[in-house]
């Protein structure tokens, strides 16, 4: 009986197949599993043939629908282990598979793939220009160390002509994987012997002399890029979990940075929406846990929900359950409130924005103070908090980073009253904000650090207070923090300077610019939500920007309408949702998002009317409960849907004037008040997988592409 494999180039499109083609795909594979090889080659269904004039003899396709066919490497060895290489349309598959060439890397004994047909044209074709050129690529690297890599005869001399890292670049996709990576590894700067440590070593087999050199062992050997099924349930189980091709596979910029062997410090990983910064983060965490059998990791995001969904993923992703023992998964606030009551045994309360602002505003009108209470709390928030300031004289000499408006002595003298009579009441009524018991818990942790590693997720949104928690949580070192983060989806304007808080991601920052969520006509719409302003890094010392940022995958361009009434509105959200079900879209695989509850509301209540089921995000439903999801945008953060219905993107809406410091008080603020609402639609759009679509009523918001 044959056994079966899947690389991850099938798994790359094939959660983007139409349900029929599906279950042509699981058909077929059931047969593999099935029956004999000599039945499988006569299976009239299957089809399974050669392709004339594949320069891989091995490369068989097989036939899944009427216009769709898989591509398979079959054994010729004796070996029965038959490997699922793609499924696409029939003209695709063809084309794809007869170019390829399949061989086994002599270091890491995996199995490879070359697009041999362009490697033969390419090659000779920069073979003058790279003799004229003054210096290439991997001049500096012999032959034989080369070779001692795993680079073979076609792969070294197209090395050789490379002489950029652009260059390199255009060659990914056409050389073998695992010599690739080892490419891409020394022309970075790593040494040989690094490169030997954290590519070759990592992969090579338990048994690297073994003399079995059949294609079963070598597709056994390729862990990373393959997936071996060993039988019927497991098939099933596999074919039928959406989006779950990362658990097994990374692509190469993500595996580098999940699987680097050790930082030397904290480290950085950013990217724009979808380019996969939470998969890499769960990565980390396996990694870290696995290379230390005592390790306790500590992995935070932003909200509770995400948390849950964090946990639920990191157990599916660790193969063995006692891990998940040395992990605490949670939010930063969740972490100090826990720390600040096991260390005071009174579990702290913290008042929540309204009643926050609602004190400063009663403190502004009793001192009678110049300022709003929008000034007041956010002066607080940005910088007494942010910098830690605890007395007068600190505020008077205090940089106020970030803000634009110039305060005198005497007019912070004032400000530090207004804060001061602030705290008083706070700790009169016996109350404290969030951000207090952050502080709280940064002086306990710093006495008292619980975890060896911490992995951060969200990481664009963290208060300096937050971060302080996070600093004191684990001594400084060798993979300290691990952070991901993307300042694109800043929601809610906090700066910070890592640097100063002790945290130096220097020379160990990396970003992801693929994504794997959306088409790339929802990001090239969604990119434009932002205006091109350049953003402050994630670590605040420089810019950032979604330069060479891309999808692979194309769909319907997003959909765009102004409607006269709310009531319309509604209603035509009712019918996009409708046709988006009676597409194949399942319920829970549709959100709804608004800027404020109130519409929200509305658009639950027709729905329901209409009979379709919803479920509020807050209420965190889990992944399978029926039900369209609904949320406010802030509520999006770091989810995803293969649908998206925005609505109420109007002016009024976005921007919110009443959220917005003007500009004659805050030039500044007034600005970062505004591009923080650009980047919470930006947010809302993005997790948008394959359709977007996005409406208001009377006047459209200025922050929507024309
Ligand atoms: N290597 C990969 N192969 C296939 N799918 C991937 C890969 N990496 C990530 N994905 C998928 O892409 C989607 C986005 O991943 P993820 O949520 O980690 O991105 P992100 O950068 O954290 O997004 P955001 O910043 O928008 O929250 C997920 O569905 C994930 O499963």
């Amino acid at each position: 009986m044959a056994q079966l494999a899947f690389a991850s180039s099938f798994w790359e499109t094939y959660d983007r197949l139409e349900k029929p083609v599906k279950a042509g795909v699981r058909k077929a594979m059931a047969k593999f599993q099935q029956l004999p090889i000599a039945e499988l080659y006569a299976d009239k269904g299957l089809h399974l043939e050669a392709i004339e004039n594949a320069r891989d003899k091995r490369v068989r396709t097989i036939r899944i629908t009427q216009s769709y066919r898989g591509v398979v490497l079959a054994p010729d060895d004796g070996s029965e282990m038959f490997l699922l290489l793609a499924v696409d349309t029939h003209d695709e598959a063809y084309a794809w598979a007869v170019k390829r060439l399949f061989t086994v890397n002599t270091a890491t004994r995996g199995l490879e793939v070359r697009n041999v047909v362009a490697l033969e044209e390419i090659t000779p074709s920069l073979e003058p220009a790279a003799a004229e050129a003054s210096e290439r690529l991997f001049d500096k690297h012999s032959d034989t160390v080369l070779r001692h890599l795993g680079v073979d005869d076609q792969v070294l001399r197209a090395a050789r002509v490379i002489t950029t890292r652009e260059q390199l670049e255009a060659f990914s996709g056409l050389l073998p994987e695992d010599q690739f990576e080892v490419l891409e590894y020394l022309a970075e700067g790593f040494n040989a012997d690094e490169v030997y440590r954290d590519i070759v070593a990592e992969r090579r087999p338990a048994e690297p002399e073994s003399t079995d050199d059949s294609l079963a062992m070598a597709i056994t050997n390729t862990r990373g890029r393959i997936t071996l099924v060993s039988g019927p349930d497991e098939l099933e189980e596999i074919l039928n979990q959406p989006f779950a091709a990362w658990r097994v596979f990374l692509h190469r910029s993500q595996r580098r940075v999940a699987y680097r062997a050790s930082y030397n410090g904290s480290a950085q990983v950013t990217g724009g929406p979808g380019t996969g910064k939470t998969v890499v983060a769960l990565h980390r965490t396996k990694h870290l846990l696995s290379r230390n059998p005592e390790a306790r990791v500590l992995l935070t995001t932003f909200t509770n929900a995400l948390a849950t969904s964090l946990r639920d993923n990191l157990r599916r992703l660790l193969e063995d359950d006692t891990q998940l023992e040395r992990v605490e998964i949670t939010t930063v606030d969740s972490l100090a409130h826990r720390v600040v009551r096991e260390h005071t045994g009174t579990a702290p309360s913290p008042i929540g924005d309204a009643d926050e602002r609602q004190l400063w505003r009663r403190v502004a009108s009793r001192l009678d103070l110049a300022w709003s209470e929008q000034f007041l709390a956010q002066e607080y928030r940005h910088v007494v908090l942010a910098q830690d300031l605890r007395a007068e004289e600190e505020y008077l000499a205090a940089k106020r980073r970030g803000r634009g408006s110039q305060l005198r002595a005497a007019q912070r003298k004032q400000v530090w009253r207004g804060v001061e009579a602030f705290l008083t009441e706070l700790e009169a009524a016996g109350n404290q904000t969030h951000l207090q018991v952050c502080a709280h818990a940064a002086t306990v942790l710093g006495k008292e650090q619980q975890f060896d590693h911490v992995v951060v997720d969200e990481a664009q949104d963290l208060h300096p207070a937050q971060w302080r928690v996070l600093r004191a949580t684990v001594p400084v070192g060798s993979d300290d923090l691990f952070i991901a983060g993307d300042p694109h989806q800043r929601i809610y304007d906090n700066r910070v300077s890592l640097r100063s808080l002790g945290i130096n991601v220097t020379s160990r920052s990396s970003r992801l610019r693929l994504n794997y969520r959306s088409t790339s006509e929802i990001l090239t719409w969604s990119a434009k939500v932002l205006d091109n302003e350049p953003v402050d890094d994630l670590g605040g010392d420089g810019s950032d920007s979604l330069t060479g940022y891309r999808s692979l995958l194309s769909g319907r361009p997003p959909l765009m309408a102004t409607h006269s009434s709310q009531s319309e509105e509604v209603a035509a959200l009712v019918d996009q949702v409708r046709s988006w079900i009676e597409r194949g879209v399942l319920t829970n695989e549709i959100a709804v998002c608004t800027r404020f509850n109130v519409l929200l509301d509305k658009a639950a209540e027709r729905l329901q009317t209409e009979g379709i089921p919803v479920v509020r995000v807050k209420n965190r439903p889990s992944a399978e409960d029926e039900g369209v999801r609904l949320a406010t945008m802030h509520a999006m953060k770091g989810l995803e849907f293969r649908c998206v219905a925005v609505i109420g993107a109007t002016v009024k809406a976005l921007p919110f004037d009443r959220d917005i410091t003007p500009y004659e008080i805050d030039a500044q603020q007034h600005c970062n008040d505004v591009f923080k609402q650009r980047c919470l639609l930006f947010v809302a759009c993005t997790r948008a997988r394959e359709e977007l679509s996005v409406s208001c009523n009377g006047t459209a918001s200025p922050f929507l592409p024309a």
